[in-house]
């Protein structure tokens, strides 16, 4: 894939780029280096301060940043601004509480004498160059979920970013450096998939994290694996949305509409697979149905636009293809549906579908649908509703709508899934634990855990 801005709404090449050689990346890779050495040894202090100054440019660049990824991906404008004040939000989450989630630990006083210590401590070091594959849909947030929190721990960052956000992935690095890190801090290596296992092998680079697809992920994973290296995945997910009788039928309709379109339906903790309990399944799917058929299809720029174009020609024809599978086994379309109802724009536009009777057959009940597209599912009771959730090789986050405790404690027990998000919508915050199980992937960002994933956890014992 050519290292390109295209504009998803209307199909046209706006920037091309070349991809960085072996000797920019060899003077990146010892910059890298170089810099980790004097940067590990600053204080919490110092780097609280850069990362502040960061999230107060990246306030400043809003309008100017949410223009650029819309254009780059095609995500609804309102969305692009959003997403760009929430990284900031999480870079000063991370500035000011990095030094506490990374204060050394002091072991129980009795393990401490059992062990014949007069004292020991436990201390999160930084790891060194940590190598980020990150994906085209949140340009900025996959990013900086990452960033904030390696910098913060005193790790640097080599960036390599999906292919049609260059100027985003450009502008990340250039974030960086107006905000006082020095050049090899963060960097931006503007490569091809393909030059991405050399990195990885390469001794000065000490860990990776991946956010995008299960092949992408495996890839990096075994590659990281026979290197020996620290990985953290985030991969693929279609989440359970689960209603019960006891919900609030029409919030939990207006929330699923909102769950399923997010980020024009391009989102991996996007609710994908909509199970719901028989005794409420006709009011929840008419509710649902009037809702995504209701939404603002269109231009990604307006304001008033709910759903955009999706990033890519291909990823409306995946897309397409997983529906027309479901409709050649007997899904019933209930709303959008196949290529002849999309709606005319130049761009690549799919409309916001609703399909019924989904069997186990159909490869949309085992694959994640990138787009605007839902599936209803109806349960007969919990354990069924349970059964259908975790019938599907992902575990990223589940969405459950009850109002009764016991079936709380029953879907938390229960769904193979990293979160749970009970009468709302997932939504990734900068204090909880991110990640999945199953083919989603594993290691946790942000929260405590993401800061130490690219930690050498020490054991300092010293003797009497
Ligand atoms: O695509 C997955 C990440 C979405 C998010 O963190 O909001």
């Amino acid at each position: 894939m050519p290292i390109a801005t295209v504009n998803p709404a209307n199909g046209e090449t706006l920037k091309t780029y070349e991809a960085m050689g072996e000797e920019e990346i060899e003077r990146r890779l010892q910059l890298a280096e170089a810099t980790f050495r004097t940067y590990r040894t600053t204080t919490f202090v110092d780097r609280g301060r850069l990362l502040i100054q960061a999230a107060n440019l990246l306030d400043a660049d809003q309008e100017d940043i949410a223009r650029v990824m819309t254009t780059e991906m095609g995500k609804p404008i309102k969305q692009a601004r959003a997403e760009a004040a929430k990284c900031a939000k999480a870079m000063r989450w991370y500035a000011e509480r990095a030094e506490g989630l990374l204060a050394d630990e002091e072991p129980a006083d009795s393990d401490v004498k059992d062990s014949g210590a007069s004292r020991v401590r436990v201390r999160y070091r930084p790891l060194g160059p940590v190598l980020a594959v990150m994906p085209w849909n949140f340009p900025l947030w996959q990013v900086m979920r990452f960033a904030a929190p390696a910098l913060m721990a005193g790790n640097v960052g080599l960036l390599k970013h999906s292919s049609n956000v260059p100027q985003t992935a450009l502008y990340i690095e250039d974030l960086f450096h107006r905000a006082g890190y020095t050049e090899g801090c963060f960097q931006t290596l503007l490569i091809g998939a393909g030059q991405v296992d050399d990195i990885l092998r390469d001794e000065r680079v000490k860990a990776a994290t991946l956010t995008g697809s299960e092949p992408a992920g495996r890839a990096v994973a075994s590659t990281a694996g026979e290197m020996i290296k620290k990985t953290v995945l985030e991969l693929g997910g279609s989440d359970p949305y689960v209603v019960m009788p006891s919900a609030d039928i029409d919030r939990a309709a207006q929330i699923a509409v909102t769950a399923r379109v997010q980020n024009n339906g391009q989102s991996c903790i996007a609710a994908k697979r909509f199970i719901v309990h028989t005794d409420v399944y006709d009011a929840f799917a008419d509710r649902f149905v009037e809702g995504m058929k209701a939404l603002v299809v269109g231009d990604p720029m307006l304001d008033e636009t709910d759903v955009g174009p999706l990033s890519s020609e291909q990823g409306r024809t995946d897309l397409e293809e997983l529906v027309d599978d479901a409709g050649r086994s007997g899904a019933t379309v209930l709303c959008g549906g196949h290529r002849l109802r999309r709606p005319e724009l130049p761009g690549w536009y799919y409309p916001p579908t609703v399909l019924a009777d989904i069997t186990r057959e159909m490869r949309i009940h085992r694959e994640e649908a990138f787009g605007p597209v839902a599936t209803l599912y109806r349960a007969s009771d919990l354990d069924e509703a349970v059964l259908i959730a975790n019938d599907s090789p992902f575990g990223l986050s589940s969405n459950v709508w009850t109002r009764d405790e016991a079936e709380v404690d029953r879907f938390v027990r229960d769904l193979e899934a990293g979160s749970v998000y009970v009468n709302g919508m997932t939504a990734s915050h900068p204090a909880f634990p991110f990640g999945g199980v199953k083919r989603s992937g594993f290691g946790r960002e942000l929260s405590g855990h993401g800061i130490r994933e690219f930690c050498n956890i020490t054991t300092v014992w010293q003797g009497a």
